[in-house]
């Protein structure tokens, strides 16, 4: 029989190329001298980079572009607008509800699209940062408790200024720019907002009361909002923070049009595509632990883009030092789940997670377990 060719052997000429397939599936990509069919899905889209994306720049940006675009398909953006809207719509709401634990559970990150935080107070967070940023050291230094730059000899090559979200307000501000008190106070009211939010979905996620987190977490004052500055990449080194996991319950990230972030998954490290209008929310260890790995602290990094500075901001929602984590009866005694990790008091994990910085395991997902082993023997 003879082989039917319906396209012959191109690139498409334009900037890039959505399609759909029917369930015959013919469309195959060529990859390292070999033809790779694209295997059909009825809910999935298929997406490539034409000529003119190629041209347009250096390699290298061509490939970050190309990674965003792969990044976008991969990690699930999940629409809140439900959750800010006066319709009832209950059945909707648990279909998000479901696509956030799907993503929890499998990925440990998600974007959130329609957040109801202004983009316009998040542009203004941003202008803020980079305002900061840019004054000279002896400016930054005034504020020594909230501004951290990374040594030559760390592997982090980047600073930031923190500052907790308690309601007792922001005493030290930095001088430049004038707004920043303002700014700082907008940010933590809405961010406090969409966290309750969040714990309460996660609550529900995990079958406890929806306000269940809300109790635990009953002292908000560790929420803390961080501005961070990656210096531009050099030759031989582009790491920004190295893989980690954050410690707490749940982070919120906003990052700037470069991108950077990236999650691991099944040893793939992925790219979080850069979205003016979308957050990344990821889950922490506290979650983890308790929901006894039903919801993933997913290892993540940051990779600094080569001559231009990245900046992003992070909202994260801790616990007091003084919590007992330990997985929640709820899996243990209850559904008769085996408990996997020891109880730890929060501080004391947070205090060998900075003490393993300048020995880290050799996998950094280790370091719950190495936490949990020290703590315990
Ligand atoms: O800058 C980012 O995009 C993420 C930062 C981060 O992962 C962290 O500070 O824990
Ligand atoms: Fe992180």
């Amino acid at each position: 029989m003879r082989t039917q060719h319906r396209k012959p052997t191109h690139e498409d000429p334009g900037c890039f190329t959505i399609v759909y397939q029917d369930e015959v599936g013919v469309l195959q990509v060529h990859k390292d001298d070999q033809w790779i069919p694209l295997v059909p899905s009825k809910d999935k889209l298929v997406v490539n980079i034409g000529d003119v994306i190629q041209r347009l720049r250096t390699a290298l940006r061509v490939k970050r572009i190309k990674e965003n675009i792969m990044a976008s398909l991969d990690i699930p953006t999940i629409d809140f607008s439900l959750f800010f809207s006066s319709e009832e719509n209950v059945e909707g709401k648990k279909k998000v509800m479901e696509q956030m634990g799907e993503a929890c559970s499998t990925y440990g990150f998600f974007q959130i699209a329609n957040h109801g935080i202004p983009l316009d107070l998040l542009s203004r967070t941003m202008d803020m940062y980079k305002t900061f940023f840019a004054c000279s050291d002896e400016e930054k230094l005034l504020v020594p408790d909230s501004y951290f730059k990374s040594t030559q000899s760390s592997a982090e090559t980047y600073e930031h200024l923190a500052y907790r979200l308690s309601s007792s307000g922001f005493p030290v501000c930095p001088k430049n720019p004038p707004h920043f008190k303002q700014v700082l106070e907008e940010m933590a009211s809405h961010f406090t907002k969409l966290g309750v939010l969040l714990e309460g979905i996660i609550s529900e996620l995990l079958g406890l009361p929806p306000d269940f987190l809300a109790n635990y977490r009953s002292d908000r004052s560790r929420n803390s909002l961080m501005g961070l500055h990656y210096f531009p990449a050099t030759e031989d080194e582009n790491t920004g923070k190295p893989a980690h996991e954050d410690p707490g319950c749940f982070t919120i990230v906003y990052q700037d049009e470069l991108g950077g972030l990236q999650v691991q998954k099944d040893d793939q490290w992925i790219p979080i595509a850069p979205c003016k209008d979308k957050l990344v929310v990821n889950i922490g260890d506290v979650i983890q632990v308790l929901s006894n790995n039903k919801f993933k602290s997913a290892t993540h990094r940051v990779i600094r883009p080569r001559e231009l500075n990245r900046y992003s901001c992070a909202v994260f929602y801790n616990v007091h030092g003084d919590k007992w984590i330990e997985p929640l009866t709820r899996f243990t005694k209850e559904i008769g789940e085996s408990p996997k990790y020891r109880g730890f008091l929060f501080r004391e994990y947070l205090q060998l997670r900075l003490r393993n910085r300048t020995h880290p395991p050799d996998r950094p997902e280790d370091l719950i377990h190495i936490t949990h082993y020290s703590i315990s023997n």
